[in-house]
């Protein structure tokens, strides 16, 4: 197990980790995630010794990892993949540090057929792919049969086949009872992989739950509906139909609509007393990256500003219908009461209100979003 009590790291000013304290369990694949900056690496070199905490403390396994006795043997970690001598061969390399921790020779050609590098095992690894450096870091980090391993970006630069196999592998180590700990910026990689997360940003802890609980807590879901094409008085009046409802309505670019506040068979039940013939009924829910965004969005350092030259090409608005002077879907759900605030901000998870009075006296309540 990995345990940070009020981990902290100040470089001068700059405070890039701050108070975070966490465990992370053996059995599981626990996802580390943040956007650029946010303090992931530095965490990440802490654990591994390579970085010294400002303040608090991380240990693995009860222990410091300076403290470990033959730390190669408990701990594997894949920190970054170009840190190797370009001159020596993928076998060479691996020989070296297997040497340096008394790891018998016979586990450097177990390694890398376990990461498919047996043919290239002779090769120069300056000759190395962006996908076969990751193998080796990979190799690197399974040397020593450790039962704590760290992954930082595993899966950068592989192919569609080795990012499979790397999900394979994570989750088969952690079945192992392994404590495995990866971090991600693939967020449709991470809801496949892991079981676990751990999300910060700004140096700072915003979630430590279950990747399922973590979408659920959020994001809102919504369902997707559509009136035939062949109709084109039928999506005007099933907005407003929706939209008396007590619905929240917003279009998406397909021209269906996306609504909030409204149980599917109520959409249905309304969709047919306004005689309006439906192609589409869907329930949404959402992605982990949906909800990733949703949490991180007020924690983000790094955020572009829009090309001056995009208005060179960029298209005329939708007509708006009378039902609703609103823009179109948005990709992410944005905050507001129909989707809650991260945690950190103070929120409350959204609850879907059963009924569409609840809704409307909830939005009355609301405070305005000043993000
Ligand atoms: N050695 C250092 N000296 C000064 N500042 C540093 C140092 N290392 C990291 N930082 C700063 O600390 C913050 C956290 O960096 P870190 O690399 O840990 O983030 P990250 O979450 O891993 O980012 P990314 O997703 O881009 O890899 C950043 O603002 C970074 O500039």
């Amino acid at each position: 197990m990995i345990e940070a009590v009020g981990l902290t790291k100040r470089y001068g000013a700059k405070t890039a980790v701050d108070q975070l304290s966490f465990q992370v369990k053996p059995g599981h694949v626990t996802g580390f995630l943040g956007p650029n900056g946010s303090g992931k690496s530095t965490t990440m070199r802490m654990i591994l010794g390579l970085d010294r905490p400002t303040s608090g403390h991380v240990t693995i396994n009860g222990f410091p990892f300076r403290e470990l006795p033959n730390a190669q043997r408990h701990v594997g970690a894949l920190l970054d993949a170009k840190a190797v001598h370009g001159g020596r061969r993928a076998r060479t390399h691996l020989l070296s540090i297997a040497q340096l921790s008394g790891i018998p020779e016979k586990r450097v050609d177990e390694v890398l057929a376990v990461v498919g590098l047996q043919d290239a095992a002779r090769q120069r690894t300056k000759g190395f792919s962006l996908g076969m450096g990751q193998r080796l870091g990979i190799a690197t980090a399974l040397l020593g049969d450790p039962q704590v391993l760290l992954f930082d970006e595993p899966v950068n630069g592989l192919d569609p086949e080795g990012i499979l196999w790397v999900r394979n592998l994570m989750r088969r180590l952690a079945a192992e009872g392994r404590t495995v700990f990866v971090s991600s910026h693939l967020m449709s990689e991470m809801a496949l992989t892991a079981d676990h997360l751990i999300v910060i940003g700004r140096g700072r802890l915003l979630a430590d739950m279950g990747t399922q609980e973590f979408i659920a807590h959020n994001s809102a879901g919504f369902a997707r509906v559509r009136a035939a094409d062949t109709d084109p008085d039928g999506r005007d009046a099933l907005g407003t139909a929706l939209t008396k409802a007590g619905g929240r309505v917003l279009q998406e670019p397909d021209g269906a609509l996306r609504v909030t506040g409204l149980e599917l068979p109520r959409i249905c039940d309304l969709a047919h007393a306004a005689g309006v013939r439906l192609w589409e009924l869907s329930p949404h829910h959402a992605s982990l990256e949906e909800a990733y965004m949703r949490m991180t969005q007020s924690a983000v350092e790094y955020t572009s500003t829009d090309d001056p030259r995009a208005e060179l090409w960029e298209q005329d608005p939708l007509a708006l219908p009378a039902w609703e002077d609103e823009q179109a879907a948005p990709e992410v759900p944005q905050a507001g009461f129909f989707a809650p605030p991260p945690p950190g901000a103070g929120g409350k998870p959204f609850l879907m209100p059963s009924n569409p009075g609840e809704l409307a006296s909830a939005a009355k309540e609301a405070p305005e979003d000043t993000r």
